[in-house]
């Protein structure tokens, strides 16, 4: 690891203490979280991930059940099995990992996860409220992204920042959320036409895009923040040995940069940790729902 490395790690502790926390003091009044992890047939990004969110999970003290899904499940099927966690009063909160087989309907399948269950923010109506700029649960990458930036203390306000991939789940909701901060964000994709005209002026680059050394180091501009969000799998043609890579040329870039996440080590462990907070605030949601409706009953009578 280089000295310029923004590392996961602390960020991830530090959010991981208050969910620690969250979780103890909500015991105290019987609430007890418990989060539902779904995969749909098998994808090495999905298990690496599901696998972190269950140590995590353990280690904080969140319940976890994954439910892993046959890949030639039908539509309707996990409609029905989302609707039956919607009303199980045991099930805090629904992650539905990506990608999905083709005879599913990502988006219909979010809009079936309980906006009070909806613990990545994906839901319309969850993701809606980033544009409201009501941040306090948001998909689980862009927010992991955003509070690495935020831990190198550059002043957000005016911060001249680049988005490289515009998917609906990283990219965009990344800049949404850097809007909320008031940054100037520019967001890039595979239509922008000179990519480096864009990057070499921003004070803070994000990559989501999945292309092993998209970014090089002539594309940074001296002593910018690069968050690198890819996950590549890389085969060492010699060994045969498969090892993960992000989208940034991390040895030419770290020679440039003032900070970049490497991967793994970066924005991976703090979307883990993000997650997990997800699912507190979504507790917390639920018992204030759950004891306005009985106070008002209670007065009522
Ligand atoms: N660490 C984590 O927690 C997570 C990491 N990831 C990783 O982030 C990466 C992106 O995933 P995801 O956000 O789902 O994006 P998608 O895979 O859905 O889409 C890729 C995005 O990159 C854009 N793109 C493709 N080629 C170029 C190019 N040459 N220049 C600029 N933009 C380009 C595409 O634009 P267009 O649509 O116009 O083609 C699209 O917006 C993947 O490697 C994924 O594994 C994803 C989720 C979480
Ligand atoms: N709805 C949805 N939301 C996601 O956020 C989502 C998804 N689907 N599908 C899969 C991708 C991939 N992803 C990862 C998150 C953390 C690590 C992670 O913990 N990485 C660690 C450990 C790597 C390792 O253990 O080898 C690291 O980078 O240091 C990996 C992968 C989230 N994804």
């Amino acid at each position: 690891m280089g000295d310029r490395d923004l590392r996961g790690k602390p960020v991830a502790d530090a959010i991981l203490a208050e969910v620690k926390t969250a979780v103890a003091d909500m015991a105290d009044s019987g609430w007890v979280p418990k989060l539902v992890s779904i995969t749909v047939g098998d994808v090495e990004a999905v298990d690496v991930y599901v696998r972190n969110q269950r140590r995590v999970a353990e280690r904080v003290g969140i319940a976890f059940e994954e439910r892993n899904f046959p890949g030639d499940v039908t539509q309707e099927e996990m409609e029905v099995a989302i609707s039956t966690m919607n009303v199980d009063p045991r099930v805090t909160g629904i992650i539905l990992q990506r990608p999905v087989p083709p005879q599913i309907s990502i988006k219909a399948l979010q809009s079936a996860v309980h906006p009070y269950k909806d613990v990545e923010g994906m839901n319309p109506t969850s993701i809606g409220n980033i544009v409201y700029n009501e941040l306090d649960l948001a998909p689980c990458t862009a927010a992991a992204s955003v509070e690495l930036l935020k831990s190198t203390n550059l002043p957000l306000q005016g911060l001249e920042v680049v988005v490289i991939g515009h998917s609906e789940i990283v990219g965009k909701p990344i800049a949404f959320l850097l809007m909320a901060e008031g940054a100037t964000v520019t967001v890039c994709h595979h239509m922008t036409r000179a990519l480096s005209v864009h990057s070499r002026r921003a004070d803070a680059v994000f990559v989501a895009v999945g292309k092993p050394k998209l970014v090089t180091a002539d594309m940074i501009k001296p002593g910018a923040a690069v968050i690198d969000i890819g996950i590549n799998a890389l085969k060492d043609e010699k060994t045969g040995e498969e090892t993960i890579c992000g989208d940034v040329d991390y040895d030419g870039v770290s020679e440039v940069a003032g900070w970049v996440t490497p991967v793994p080590g970066g924005v991976g462990p703090v979307t883990v940790a993000i997650l997990m907070r997800n699912t507190m605030i979504a507790l917390q949601r639920q018992k204030n729902a759950y004891s306005s409706q009985f106070r008002s009953v209670a007065t009522a009578e």
